[in-house]
């Protein structure tokens, strides 16, 4: 298993809520993501903030533009020194490839880059809306293989997709896996879901766990029990 592989996703949209319970967590124990709401909302301070306390941290931003764009986009995550950022691969490998060279100037302090397959909360019945005829297993597999092409470091995909990904990709090729949900918490938005240990069981490197940590009446006791819950 790798070392850390809990990400707690911080969607808040109250920066003194997101610190207090940063605070409270041990950069030994997990990494942190944040997305398009808080960086929206307090922008690169937010990720000095965070460097600040000593945590890994994924900027989950999902670019998804021209070639051109997104190149530019991934190098200005790159100036801020994350550990992690990501695109979606259905921008293509064109795309990928460009945001890939665009990391090339800063050799090993480059961040990891990934790219997203399919969306975590999407069914196959969603797929099927946007003209995609075949199940999200599927159109995973070639989305990480195109992903892999294009000399990214992994993808983001659901932890039921893992077992067959390890297999066609090689266990160096990341799989972060959000849907993470452990028994009895609510689904929500989430579709295509696993616990933590079927997770890591599964094959999946990092597991990026939200509302189950942030929303729980005792978050840091939620983190713990699912660390527990891996060993
Ligand atoms: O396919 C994806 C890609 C990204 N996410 C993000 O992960 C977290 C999950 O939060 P939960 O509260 O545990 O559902 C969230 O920030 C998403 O933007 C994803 O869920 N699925």
């Amino acid at each position: 298993m790798t070392t850390k592989p809990i990400l707690v996703a911080l969607d808040y949209d109250n920066k003194n809520h997101a610190l207090q319970l940063i605070d409270r967590l041990d950069p030994n124990m997990c990494r942190l993501k944040i997305g398009k709401e808080m960086f929206t909302l307090f922008g690169p301070q937010l990720v000095k903030d965070i460097h600040d306390r000593g945590f890994d941290l994924f900027l989950d931003l999902k670019f998804h533009d021209i070639p051109n764009t997104v190149a530019k986009a991934v190098a200005a995550a790159a100036e801020l020194g994350v550990w992690m950022t990501n695109v979606h691969a259905s921008g293509g490998l064109a795309m990928m490839e460009a945001a890939k060279k665009a990391l090339l100037p800063y050799g090993d302090k480059a961040p990891l880059l990934i790219a997203v397959t399919v969306l975590t909360s999407m069914s196959d019945a969603d797929l099927k809306l946007l003209g995609i005829n075949v199940p999200a297993f599927e159109h995973v597999q070639r989305l990480a293989k195109l992903t892999q092409q294009a000399g990214l470091d992994g993808v983001v995909c659901s932890a039921q997709e893992a077992t067959v990904l390890k297999t066609l990709l090689g266990k160096e090729f990341n799989l972060v896996t959000p849907g993470i949900r452990p028994v009895g918490s609510d689904a929500g938005d989430q579709h295509r879901v696993m616990t933590p240990p079927q997770a890591i069981a599964a094959g999946s490197d990092y597991l990026v766990i939200g509302r189950p940590i942030t929303q729980a009446a005792d978050p840091l006791a939620a983190l713990q029990a699912i660390h527990q819950s891996l060993k």
